[in-house]
């Protein structure tokens, strides 16, 4: 079973939980009578879109954006592509970004300085998980979830080579999937 290819769970699916209703209700605070323009990044923020969200409570629009930096592996490649872009205009709009992880942070310094030349009124993020020794630019998230290590991780959307996204969990696979 998928289960036992995970060498510890770091993050539990209750711990998880917990968190989307305390930053949903900080989300609620802070953008009550706003509409803020929430923009899940996928394929990686689909879960915590989903489970967030439903803990927001005042009016929101949802949009998403595909974006790609990472290829299949397991390093950036630096580059980000756009692969699905918004439906929706963001001038004048508070937007608030939603991802499941910031690592070396390029997907999300590309994203901030593309809403802003778009003109947006605000952009902020939210990021379930935050890796700060994988930095490569300065980006500190505006709200964070949790704190990983500096290890690969999978599980609630996060993949490697776009498996162990449905993991409802947050953890680190045995060294022998990277070696197989
Ligand atoms: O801070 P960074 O180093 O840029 O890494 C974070 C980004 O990388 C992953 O997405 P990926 O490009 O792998 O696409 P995916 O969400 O479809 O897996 C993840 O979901 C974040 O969007
Ligand atoms: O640790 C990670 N796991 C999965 N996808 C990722 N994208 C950036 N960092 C990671
Ligand atoms: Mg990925």
């Amino acid at each position: 079973m998928m289960k036992d290819e995970i060498k510890e769970v770091l993050i539990s699916e209750q711990e998880i939980q917990d968190k989307c209703r305390e930053l949903g209700q900080r989300i609620t605070e802070e953008y009550e009578g706003r509409f803020p323009l929430v923009v899940g990044v996928l394929k990686g923020a689909m879960p915590f879109m989903a489970d967030l969200t439903k803990r927001i409570d005042t009016h929101i629009e949802m949009d998403f954006m595909d974006v790609s930096s990472y290829g299949k592996g397991l390093v950036s490649s630096g580059e980000v592509k756009i692969l699905k872009d918004l439906d929706t205009s963001v001038e004048g709009r508070d937007v608030l970004i939603l991802e499941d992880i910031i690592d070396s942070g390029l997907t999300l310094s590309y994203l901030i300085e593309l809403f802003h030349y778009r003109k947006a009124k605000s952009v902020k993020v939210v990021t379930l998980l935050d890796k700060p020794d994988g930095r490569k630019v300065d980006l500190v998230p505006d709200m964070a979830g949790f704190i990983v290590p500096d290890a690969f991780v999978v599980g609630y959307g996060l993949d490697y080579i776009e498996r162990y996204r449905n993991l409802p969990y947050i953890g680190v696979l045995k060294p022998e999937i990277y070696e197989s």
